[in-house]
């Protein structure tokens, strides 16, 4: 080849390095840049001739050295390229996304590949990194997760009330029962219902039949605490459990609960509308041969409140 020629190849090397979008980046054994391709350059903003010669931490100090340098070990020893994908690492390189008004990130996902160079003696002496500009397909797959976790919340929620719907709260229920199975703790299952709900219904209307649902759902949620499991287990009938709680401290939230929704005064078409609950509580015993059979003592101290009068709350016996 003549020198004329080899001038010409090497022309049109850098031409294709240049107009590659992928980052290329050659390192020799200290970690310091031989190569610099157009791609990174347009996204560092370092020209090659700064970058060339210097030690690829003091350029970028966003690197973590220990980590890049565990990396790309066995690239040199073992000769076997190696890969950094975004989801263990959204970037090396710290550049900007080239889409900011769309992009609902700052900064470029990457994926790299670190593979070895063999120089003409046949020893590894260099590694080159190819950079991939990922950020299109991580923020699609993100925004997909993102998506499924905010279906999975929503398939545990009731719509009207925000509580936890029947099947969730009954899924987390026979949990709750198997650990109080197994702990020394106090747990207690709490059963509330409007009283002469369907009166409100005939009165003034489902609508407003569903704003005293949502009032009380309110209260329930403000007189409980966060490991507490609330949920909507029929129409105008909630069921809570109060996680190291006793029947006497159970007592007490219910008619905390009790009082205070009596005092609410539920705005609808001009009228405030008042309500009362009855509530029937159990507290879990050895004895309670499933899940259900616990429920079921709550839901029967509940129909005691209904049969006494309603608006109280009455405790089963164990
Ligand atoms: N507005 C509204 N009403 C509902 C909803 N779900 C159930 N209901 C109504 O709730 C009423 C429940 O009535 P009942 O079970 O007879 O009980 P109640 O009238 O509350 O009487 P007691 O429980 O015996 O005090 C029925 O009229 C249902 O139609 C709902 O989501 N919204």
């Amino acid at each position: 080849m003549s020198s004329e020629q080899a001038i010409a190849a090497l022309h049109w090397q850098h031409e294709l390095l240049s107009s590659l979008e992928v980052g290329i980046v050659v390192l020799d054994k200290n970690f310091k840049i031989e190569v610099w391709n157009q791609f990174m350059e347009n996204h560092s903003n370092k020209l090659p001739r700064s970058v060339i010669g210097q030690s690829l931490f003091s350029q970028f100090p966003e690197i973590d050295e220990g980590w890049l340098r565990a990396k790309a070990e066995p690239v040199f020893s073992l000769r076997s390229p190696t890969f950094i994908v975004w989801e263990q690492r959204p970037y090396l390189f710290k550049f900007a996304s080239n889409r900011p008004i769309t992009s609902a990130s700052d900064t470029m996902y990457q994926n790299v590949t670190l593979f070895p160079l063999t120089n003409t003696h046949g020893d590894i002496d260099r590694i080159c990194l190819l950079v991939y500009d990922v950020t299109d397909q991580a923020l699609a797959k993100i925004r997909v997760e993102n998506l499924n976790k905010r279906l999975e919340v929503m398939s545990r929620i009731d719509g009207l009330t925000g509580l936890y719907n029947r099947r969730y709260w009954q899924e987390r229920f026979d949990k709750e029962y198997k650990l109080a199975r197994r702990r020394e703790r106090s747990v207690t299952v709490v059963m509330l219902d409007i009283d002469h709900f369907k009166k409100v219904n005939d009165t003034y209307g489902h609508q407003a039949g569903d704003k005293v649902i949502q009032s009380l759902a309110d209260v329930v949620k403000k007189s409980i605490r966060e490991t507490d499991l609330a949920g909507r287990y029929g129409g105008e009938e909630f069921v809570i459990v109060l996680s190291d709680s006793n029947a006497e401290g159970a007592y007490l939230v219910a008619e905390r609960i009790r009082e205070v929704a009596k005092q609410q005064r539920v705005e609808h078409d001009g009228n405030h509308i008042s309500y009362t609950v009855s509530i029937g509580l159990s507290e879990h015993s050895i004895a309670c041969p499933s899940a259900m059979a616990w429920l079921e003592m709550a839901d029967q101290a509940l129909y005691k409140a209904k049969e006494s009068g309603r608006d109280q709350t009455v405790v089963a016996n164990i």
